[in-house]
């Protein structure tokens, strides 16, 4: 048995292979080590190795899939070993069971229910790279082989960290080299899991061929336009797929290219920074999507996920969203119906790509049906609209597609009661199949159908006590007394009545007839299954013939769900349209934080709403920068991150929290608030703060929208205030982009005197009794305090700290440490702007003088001693102290 295991783990190296001894799933060496530990199952032993204990630990067959669900979530991949024939067979052999791997499962390929999160894509997602002279290229090819999504793009090498997040791959599959380049190699293995493959999967002579089979074509014109780079990466995507599913071929759409620059670039870390999908602490709840996340379908929900983690650039695509956003928002009656309608209808995506791999269930067949329904009754609904925006009227041809008769065939072919397995039968209707009914008639009812054979016969031959019985030798026969067993067996009636045996009371027989229901009692469950599964196929095989429309219907489906949703959240959270154009405007009036709102609401408290107007000045070129300083706890990083989060709503094509809003495109988004530890990376919280920082300063261009949280906190007081201070310039100059940049640094006020683009804000607070009441207000103007002796006596510092403290920041005040820094305003001369062109800073005369001498030196012609004056000479060329 270990030589067979052996042989079948050389094949699927780097999987934890699950090989099924009876009831369990054993795992053995290595993988069990692996196993024991991540699913805290005990490990034991079995045998011996090379002379070494083998370690090995199992899982009940009946609880695998929990046990499988742990190991894929942990990254882990799994080839699943069964038993291919009876174990008796086996034995008769005298050999051992035979086994093969059925299936191999990996976090990027999975299709149950049972593994996969309703709300969440699942993406597998394979990177290419083309080394350029201009720098590297990378392709990206991802699927989600439960839903059929096939997407293709193409980004640069500084570009691989933000395309990365807003995919957020649930497996990313690249070249070993790739997988080991010290540039990305990082950066990948970071990701959920990652499976480097050998080079053959990302050949890109051979990659169009591979993709032309896939989609059975004879070209790829027809498919999508794809750049070489971005065929080699879905030739990988698709490889990999027919390769876990062992050569099955789950139906995809054909990749649909995204152009680079059609969605909003958001990092790794503003993406955490502004918790759009998790919160800092990696929670859902509390995140954006979380709080405007109406959807009332698993669809609609993945859809709005992957919305709001690509925001679109094309004003026009945006104003169609929000054209269909706009319609529900006017229909609250047609809203709330069809939004029971939805809720009703089941995830048709899923169930397809199921069936597609042989791997449905009934109630994915049923799934399809109640869908097809669903499009009817949602269809009638919209019809009441009087004109449907483009986005609607699109998602209703979709809905128009699938056949109706597919529909009425399921609703004739299925029962109401629907078993999970397709093995467990009975889930054909009755009066459907008439050879169906029959089995199963003959096996529920062969008692009766018996009984009421031997009461014929009775009556037939006159003899009463003729009776129908079962053994395991003859099966059914009819036995008679040894007193009637002539009659039988004479004329006529022996023409009916065979001998079988005579026994010393009884004569048995049988009957044509009797041999016929024998052999059709015998049959019936077997039958009745094997029956169900023909109809069982044959269904599946009309959902595989009409899925391009099921496909297109359940993608329907979940664009309304996101519409209505946003349209009921813009209702109830009372939020407005924003104009969105491709000017560099940002004016918001009333502007609220989506999630702080709803967590006051709950409270009973209101949320104070502010305006913010980042737009060009008139005769302005460029946006403007609010420098925002305030107390503690006033609401700066709240005000901050709202005006982020409604650019980025308005620009997924919802209605924003605000009053009134109109956004030039925002191209770029980056932001830099709070800050942590990234000590896995070796990175100090200051070290993080400023590798942000330099992404922002570096990649900003004037469509980009920035936030700063206080930056330079983290450093001692005169470096971060220096730093901050450069940082606002380059800004201003460099950047020249929408920001608004929060800080405790008062000092830095005095720079908009300077900066004609910059423009103090404040929070407002009152001082009342000595106390501080926090009134959230964003006017004009700056803060001459920050209170954060008042914040951190309301935190509970003891009250000896306090007075301690307050008589320390007396004696600092004293010292006036701002007026000699807003002297320093009017004495730098402004920011040199030199990022276009990098340029060595220019450096100091005696800097230059000292390497002009040393060029001058010629150390070879040089005695011992000269050398010694040459050296004091250059040290006499040094500024005195
Ligand atoms: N506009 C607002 N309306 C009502 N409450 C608000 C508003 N803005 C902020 N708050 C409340 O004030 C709290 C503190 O806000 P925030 O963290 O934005 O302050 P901060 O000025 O950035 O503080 P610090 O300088 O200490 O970081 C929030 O958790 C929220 O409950």
């Amino acid at each position: 048995m270990m030589e067979q295991y052996h042989e079948i783990k050389a094949a699927n190296l780097g999987l934890l292979l699950f090989y099924r001894m009876g009831d369990f799933y054993e795992l053995f060496f290595d993988d069990a080590e692996v196993a024991s530990r991540a699913l805290g199952i005990t490990l034991t032993k079995r045998g011996k190795h090379l002379g070494q204990d083998i370690p090995m630990c199992g899982v009940p067959v009946e609880r695998a899939d929990d046990y499988l669900h742990r190991l894929i979530a942990l990254g882990h991949r799994v080839a699943v070993c069964e038993q291919t024939e009876d174990p008796a067979a086996a034995r008769a052999r005298k050999s051992v069971v035979r086994r093969d791997v059925v299936r191999l499962i990996t976090p990027g390929t999975l299709t149950e229910d049972t593994l996969l999160d309703a709300r969440a894509n699942n993406y597998l997602l394979a990177i290419a790279r083309a080394k350029a002279a201009g720098g590297d290229r990378i392709g990206l090819a991802w699927i989600d082989i439960s839903t059929s999504e096939f997407i293709v793009t193409e980004c640069s090498g500084p570009e691989l960290a933000a395309t990365l997040a807003r995919i957020n791959p649930n497996e990313a599959i690249v070249t070993d080299a790739l997988y080991s380049d010290p540039e990305y190699g990082p950066l990948l293995r970071e990701l959920a899991a990652v499976t480097p493959l050998t080079r053959d999967v990302f050949d890109s002579a051979t990659a169009e061929r591979r993709l032309c089979d896939y989609f059975a074509v004879a070209t790829m014109d027809g498919l999508a336009a794809m750049s070489r780079l971005e065929a080699t990466a879905a030739a990988a995507c698709i490889t990999y797929v027919e390769r876990t599913q062992l050569g099955k071929k789950p139906p995809l759409s054909p990749p649909s290219r995204e152009l680079s620059g059609a969605t909003m670039a958001i990092d790794p870390a503003t993406r955490a920074n502004l918790e759009l999908t998790r919160t800092l602490a990696g929670e859902r709840r509390g995140s954006l999507l979380d709080a405007i996340d109406c959807t009332v379908t698993a669809a609609g929900s993945r859809l709005l996920a992957q919305r709001l983690a690509a925001p679109l650039t094309d004003a026009e695509a945006i104003a169609h969203r929000l054209d269909a956003v706009a319609a529900f928002v006017a229909e609250p009656m047609l809203r709330d119906s069809l939004r029971s309608t939805l809720r009703a209808a089941p995830d048709m995506s899923r169930a397809l790509a199921r069936l597609s791999v042989g791997r449905g269930g009934p109630r994915d067949l049923a799934a399809l049906r109640d869908g097809v329904l669903a499009a009817d009754d949602a269809l009638a609904q919209l019809g009441t609209l009087a004109e449907l925006p483009q986005e609607i009227r699109a998602a209703a041809a979709a809905l128009r597609r699938p056949s109706r008769d597919l529909a009425q065939e399921f609703s004739k072919a299925l029962a109401e009661e629907l078993p999970l397995q397709k093995r467990d039968g009975g889930f054909v209707r009755g009066n459907y199949l008439p050879a169906l009914d029959e089995a199963r008639e003959l096996r529920d009812a062969s008692r009766q159908v018996v009984a009421a054979m031997q009461a014929r016969y009775a009556d037939d031959t006159g003899i009463k006590t003729l009776k129908i019985r079962h053994n395991n030798v003859l099966g059914y026969f009819v036995e008679v007394t040894a007193q009637h067993g002539d009659r039988l067996m004479t004329a006529p009636l022996n023409a009916t009545f065979i001998h079988r045996q005579t026994l010393a009371g009884q004569v048995r027989f049988t009957t044509a007839e009797l041999g016929e229901i024998e052999a059709k009692i015998a049959n019936a469950g077997e039958r009745a299954l094997g029956l169900e599964l023909e109809v069982f196929e044959q269904l599946a095989a009309m959902v595989i013939a009409a899925g391009d429309d099921l496909r297109a219907a359940a993608q329907a489906f979940a664009l309304l769900d996101v519409t209505l949703a946003l349209a009921k959240l813009a209702a109830d959270d009372n939020y407005v349209r924003p104009e969105v154009d491709s000017s560099l405007a940002f004016a918001i009036e009333g502007g609220r934080h989506p999630v702080v709102e709803q967590a006051l609401k709950r409270d009973g408290q209101p949320f104070i709403a502010n305006a913010c107007d980042l737009s060009p000045a008139p005769g302005q070129q460029s946006g403007q920068i609010w420098l925002l300083t305030g107390p503690n706890m006033a609401g700066k990083s709240t005000f901050l991150r709202q005006n982020a989060l409604i650019a980025l709503l308005a620009q997924i094509g919802s209605f924003v929290p605000a009053s009134r809003a109109r956004i030039g495109i925002v191209d770029r988004l980056f932001s830099r608030v709070g800050a942590a530890d990234d000590l896995a990376r070796g990175r100090s919280t200051f070290m993080v703060e400023m590798v942000e920082t330099a992404v922002i300063l570096n990649q900003a261009s004037d469509r980009a929208l920035v936030i700063l949280d206080e930056i330079g906190r983290g450093t001692a007081t005169f470096d971060g205030l220096s730093i901050a201070w450069a940082a606002i310039e380059h800004l201003h100059e460099a950047n020249r982009c929408r920001a608004l940049f929060a800080t405790h640094y008062h000092e830095l006020t005095a720079l908009s005197s300077k900066l004609p683009r910059l423009f103090n804000a404040t929070v407002r607070v009152k001082e009342w009794h000595g106390e501080v009441v926090f009134l959230h207000e964003v006017m004009p103007g700056s803060a001459d305090r920050s209170y954060g002796i008042q914040v951190a006596k309301l935190a509970g510092l003891p009250p000896s700290v306090i007075s301690r403290a307050k008589a320390v920041l007396a004696k600092l005040e004293a010292n006036d440490r701002g007026q000699s820094v807003r002297a320093l305003a009017d004495d730098l001369p402004l920011f040199a702007l030199t990022a276009r062109a990098p340029a060595e800073p220019a450096l100091p005369s005696e800097a230059e003088q000292l390497i002009e001498a040393v060029r001058g030196l010629h150390p070879d012609e040089m005695s011992p001693r000269e050398a010694l004056e040459a050296l004091y000479a250059l040290q006499a060329k040094l500024p005195k102290r």
